[in-house]
């Protein structure tokens, strides 16, 4: 169902989000993303460039018949025809038709300077370039947008010309001309100035009004804003608020250099606090988990402190925000996390009081509001153990460990008696198979003496390293009682060592990341070397995912 809207939502991420260092997607991904902007309710999306990117000629040809949009249309993006050419012989904007979207979008130069130095023409002629192709466009049936390239800084320089541009592609037929910050220098006062006073020259039809079909009726201002100075989504609100009505962004930010305005922050924003219907509730709802799967199709890590959808965005750890949150959410939070798709979470750590531990505990299923006694005993060991080099934020599966020792609710599945690992070295340049034969692989041996069910078991294991023989001999001894856990798998490792100061005394940390194929989990050890520090963490991981496996502990050691 498309949005009646008057006002534009214009995604830019297959375009100017494409254009940022390290992004580089196929046209299946282009596509894949186009889906989810589709879901989120955008009512434009910018696909690219076609003639000029290959990938994104391909693109609008596989859009037309794969992709199904309920919200959005399709934009194809390109530039003016060339100095001293016709538009309609200028193969470049031949390209543009030859995508059959619906809206087209020219960029145009605005800024004089740029006519004179870049383009190396005149003012004249550029005027006519945007003129011929905004007119060819639109005799051939296409809603044109107009990017006015550095709109903001050629107004500065020099206003009748930046407004001559504006003008003369609205007489065209364009339907917005929208404002670029381009070089992404502008503060929210600059732009809120000079979008009234553009609207005010251009006349007060530049402001859209719905038509009976709910399209917006005569040329309407818009805003793209780069994120140089910081102020992409303070320029994008401004321009707002001084009368645009179509904004330009890209999700997650993305874009060239610092990235465009982030149109999630935008909507959000516009949506949530000023009232404006601009995408369906249902959509914004989704955003957070549409921006965390569109980082997956961009293989970008997803910002964690990013506003509205960050996985911190509503993330406490100070332990007093914690005793008023257990009051009222709201208290320390500036809207619901629920209207983006986003979770509060608590974090537990040596700045935690027992209201942080209490909400952690009810994160993680664990009743605690008449348990002071054990709010206490846990908020103090935190504290204790964090001095000691723990960090319990990082960790959630060890403080759940942690919590349920205080609550006597631990399962002892097994006790070490003993550990042991011999390391070997071989010359460099050589591997065990040439020291040893071929059947040997291992450089480090290890041992272990465990209890299981009243049992005690010995086991050897062999591995590329001590930790990894270590791990080995446990799953040696243990799988044959607990065949769970052939399922654990040890993901990510991470090693730091505290104190540096103090040189070999110094204490190490490792933070653990485990998966059973259906979850991953967190633990933390920590002691004067890495193998031991690795022990804890490693066998606190069994445990922890034996207890969500649902195992019992086997025979009379069981606690
Ligand atoms: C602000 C933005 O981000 S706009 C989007 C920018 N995106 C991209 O540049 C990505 C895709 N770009 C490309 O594939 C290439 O740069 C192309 C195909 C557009 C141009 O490449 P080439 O044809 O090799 O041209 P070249 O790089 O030598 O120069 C660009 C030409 O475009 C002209 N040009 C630049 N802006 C405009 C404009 N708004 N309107 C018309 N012509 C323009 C320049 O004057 C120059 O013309 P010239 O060849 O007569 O000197
Ligand atoms: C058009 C565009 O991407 C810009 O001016 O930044």
């Amino acid at each position: 169902m498309r949005t009646a809207s008057p006002f534009h939502v214009y995604d830019t991420t297959l375009r100017d989000g494409a254009q940022q260092e390290g992004m580089n997607l196929s046209v299946t991904d282009k596509l894949a993303i186009a889906a989810q902007l589709d879901e989120f309710g955008v009512g434009f999306i910018e696909g690219g460039w076609p003639g000029a990117v290959p990938k994104d000629t391909d693109f609008f040809a596989r859009a037309a018949k794969e992709l199904t949009l309920h919200n959005a249309v399709l934009a194809a993006f390109g530039a003016t025809r060339r100095a001293g050419t016709r538009a309609g012989d200028d193969p470049q904007v031949r390209a543009l038709l030859d995508a059959e979207t619906p809206v087209v979008t020219l960029v145009a130069k605005s800024d004089v300077r740029h006519v004179e130095r870049a383009l190396r023409t005149t003012r004249e002629e550029n005027l006519a370039m945007i003129r011929d192709t905004v007119a060819f466009l639109a005799g051939e049936g296409r809603r044109v947008v107009l990017d006015a390239e550095h709109f903001f800084d050629g107004y500065r320089h020099d206003p009748a010309y930046a407004l001559a541009a504006a003008r003369t592609a609205f007489e065209a037929g364009a339907e917005v001309v929208c404002l670029c910050d381009t070089n992404g220098g502008m503060i929210p006062t600059w732009v809120s100035q000079i979008v009234a006073e553009v609207l005010d020259a251009v006349g007060p039809t530049a402001v859209g009004r719905a038509g009976d079909d709910g399209r917006p009726v005569g040329p309407v201002l818009g805003m793209h804003a780069h994120n140089d100075s910081g102020c992409a989504v303070a320029n994008t609100l401004a321009a707002v608020e001084a009368g645009a009505t179509h904004v330009q962004g890209t999700v997650n930010g993305y874009g060239e250099r610092t990235g465009n305005a982030d149109l999630v922050a935008v909507t959000a924003n516009l949506q949530l606090k000023l009232g404006m219907e601009l995408v369906p509730e249902a959509g914004l709802r989704e955003a957070t988990r549409i921006a965390h799967a569109i980082s997956e199709i961009t293989n970008l890590s997803p910002f964690a402190r990013q506003p509205y959808v960050g996985q911190s965005a509503f993330t406490h750890k100070a332990g007093l925000h914690a005793s008023a949150i257990r009051v009222d959410p709201d208290l320390y939070q500036h809207m619901d996390p629920k209207d983006v798709g986003n979770d509060m979470r608590m974090l537990v750590s040596d700045m935690a009081g027992r209201a942080s531990v209490e909400l952690k505990g009810r994160e993680l299923g664990f009743d605690l509001s008449d348990r002071k006694d054990v709010l206490a005993r846990v908020t103090d060991r935190v504290k204790h153990d964090e001095a000691r080099g723990y960090t319990y934020e990082a960790a959630d599966a060890s403080f759940e460990l942690v919590l349920r020792d205080e609550l006597g609710e631990l399962p002892r599945y097994f006790e070490t008696q003993s550990w042991r690992t011999i390391m070997e070295t071989v010359p460099d340049g050589h591997t065990p198979a040439d020291v040893y034969g071929p059947e040997a692989e291992a450089f480090a041996e290890a041992t272990v003496k465990i209890m299981v069910g009243g049992e005690r078991i010995v086991a050897t294991g062999e591995g590329t390293g001590p930790v990894d023989a270590l791990d080995r001999a446990v799953r040696q001894a243990l799988t044959s009682v607990y065949p769970d856990l052939r399922r654990f798998e040890l993901i990510d490792f991470k090693v730091r060592i505290l104190d540096t100061d103090q040189g070999t005394d110094a204490r190490t940390r490792v933070l653990v990341e485990t998966a059973d194929g259906e979850r991953s989990w967190s633990t933390v050890g920590v002691g004067p070397n890495v193998i031991e520090a690795a022990w804890e963490a490693v066998t606190g991981a069994y445990v922890y995912g034996l207890i969500k496996a649902g195992v019992s502990p086997a025979g009379p050691s069981a606690g």
